[in-house]
């Protein structure tokens, strides 16, 4: 569904992390799709921010590597249960742990109650944030993610809330 009708020069924005100029083009936020799978059990241990990381193998097109604000949705939520929250959002190979994989992951702010394994859900990307880099240890990563987490938090206070 988000796929269809993208023209070449939406998907180059999207390619190029230009997810507010691809917004504006499409008339809603670019939306990637997948269901919640383990990742590798360090964002909620280690960071202090649990990840949700989607398999998008198949839902749409990825932004360029980078950390971006947005939303976290359910796509099929049960009657009456909680279907959106403003996210920051990292897509990359986590540079910092020498990651090798690509992952599309979200933190929901605020929240460290969710229990979304298994879930089908979906990440819309309203603004970039900045570029992936590897961070010198651990603790800068969390210093740089604690200031994302803050920029999201700011750029996300007026964005009209996305239909499921
Ligand atoms: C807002 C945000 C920014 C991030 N920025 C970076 C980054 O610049 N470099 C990096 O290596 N990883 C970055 N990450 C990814 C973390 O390394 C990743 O979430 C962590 O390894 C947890 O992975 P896990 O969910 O597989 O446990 C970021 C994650 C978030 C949520
Ligand atoms: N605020 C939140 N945002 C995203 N996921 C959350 C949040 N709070 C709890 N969770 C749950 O925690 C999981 C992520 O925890 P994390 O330690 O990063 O493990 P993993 O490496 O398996 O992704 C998510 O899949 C979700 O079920």
């Amino acid at each position: 569904m988000p796929q269809e009708g993208q023209s070449a020069g939406v998907r180059e924005l999207i390619a190029q992390g230009r997810v507010e100029e691809a917004a504006a083009a499409l008339g809603r936020p670019h939306r990637v799709e997948g269901v919640v799978v383990h990742g590798a059990a360090r964002g909620r241990e280690l960071l202090g921010f649990p990840t949700a990381n989607l398999d998008a193998a198949q839902g749409g097109e990825v932004p360029a590597d980078g950390v971006y604000a947005g939303w976290l949705l359910r796509t099929d939520p049960d009657q009456g249960a909680e279907a959106r929250w403003p996210a920051a959002i990292s897509v990359g190979t986590n540079p910092t742990f020498e990651g090798t994989e690509r992952t599309v992951e979200a933190y929901a702010l605020d929240r460290d109650d969710l229990e979304l394994y298994g879930e089908k859900m979906a990440v819309d990307f309203t603004h970039r944030i900045r570029g992936q880099r590897r961070f010198a240890d651990v603790d800068e990563l969390i210093e740089a993610m604690n200031a994302d987490v803050e920029r999201a938090r700011v750029l996300m206070r007026d964005e009209a809330a996305p239909e499921v």
